[in-house]
């Protein structure tokens, strides 16, 4: 039977799933697939399945959120996939974060509902251990500039205080803003699958967040390499976890 969201079985029969936030980003994905076929597309969950280097990988959107990230790893987890990485966008925190640069969470402070509609605050978001190694490595060997330390997953943008919650975090070296990270570690951690989040910094940090995220939506070079950049990272981390067995 379909799972309700997704609507994918697990005859689809992949282990690895990269996920973007934006339906649009899984075009963007489908140069880097062999054998890419549609899946389907239900509410923000469009999704692609295609061969990396002999790997079977599942592309699919997630929307905005970390109800709907939760949703989606407990629906992909229920097919078979054991190893997610997200590839989304964030705001930085911290001067020094170029636009297009690599924002990878090895930790995230969980300031969404999602994660806490599942356990308590104190419990940590971190991501999978074996894929955070493969995703730095990778960064690495492919000379892309990363940013490795703890993210912020907040619920939303327009409150009152987000810009002062935000500066509040910077102060504390706090690297970047998402939505889902929080909930993709600690729902991932729960259902025991693995998973990571590498994002691609699209708001310089100190400038308008719109204006920014504008410029992204219309396709800005700089943040266009970040995609890039994250789509090639989590495919070979995901593939080298694949390699040695891990999932
Ligand atoms: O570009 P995605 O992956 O959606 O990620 C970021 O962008 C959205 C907000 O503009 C939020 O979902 C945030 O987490
Ligand atoms: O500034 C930003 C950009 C993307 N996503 C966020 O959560 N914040």
């Amino acid at each position: 039977m379909k799972e309700a969201h997704i609507q994918l079985d697990s005859s689809v029969g992949a282990k690895a799933a990269i996920l973007p936030g934006d339906p649009a980003r899984i075009d963007r994905i489908l140069p880097y697939l062999e054998h890419a076929e549609a899946l389907a597309y239900n509410r923000e969950y469009r999704s692609v399945a295609g061969l990396y280097h002999g790997m079977k990988v599942i592309a699919m959107s997630t929307g905005m959120g970390g109800s709907s990230e939760s949703i989606a790893v407990e629906e992909l987890h229920h097919i078979g996939v054991t190893g997610m990485v997200r590839i989304g966008s964030c705001g930085a925190l911290q001067k020094g974060i170029g636009l297009g640069d690599l924002v990878v969470g090895c930790g995230a402070i969980r300031d969404d509902g999602a994660s806490k509609a599942y356990v308590k605050d104190i419990y940590p978001a971190v991501p999978d251990t074996d894929l955070l190694f493969e995703i730095l490595s990778a960064a690495k060997k492919n000379g892309y500039p990363v940013h490795c330390g703890v993210i912020h997953s907040h619920e939303t943008f327009y409150t009152d205080t987000n810009d002062a919650e935000e500066a509040a975090w910077s102060k504390l070296g706090v690297l970047g803003s998402d939505f889902e990270s929080a909930a993709l570690f600690t729902v991932g951690r729960i259902r025991g699958v693995r998973t990571a989040s590498i994002l691609n910094n699209v708001v310089l940090y100190g400038t308008s967040t719109e204006d920014s995220i504008g410029s992204y939506a219309d396709g800005a070079s700089l943040t266009a390499e970040g995609e890039k950049r994250e789509i090639i990272t989590a495919l070979e981390a995901l593939h080298a976890c694949w390699e040695k067995g891990l999932l």
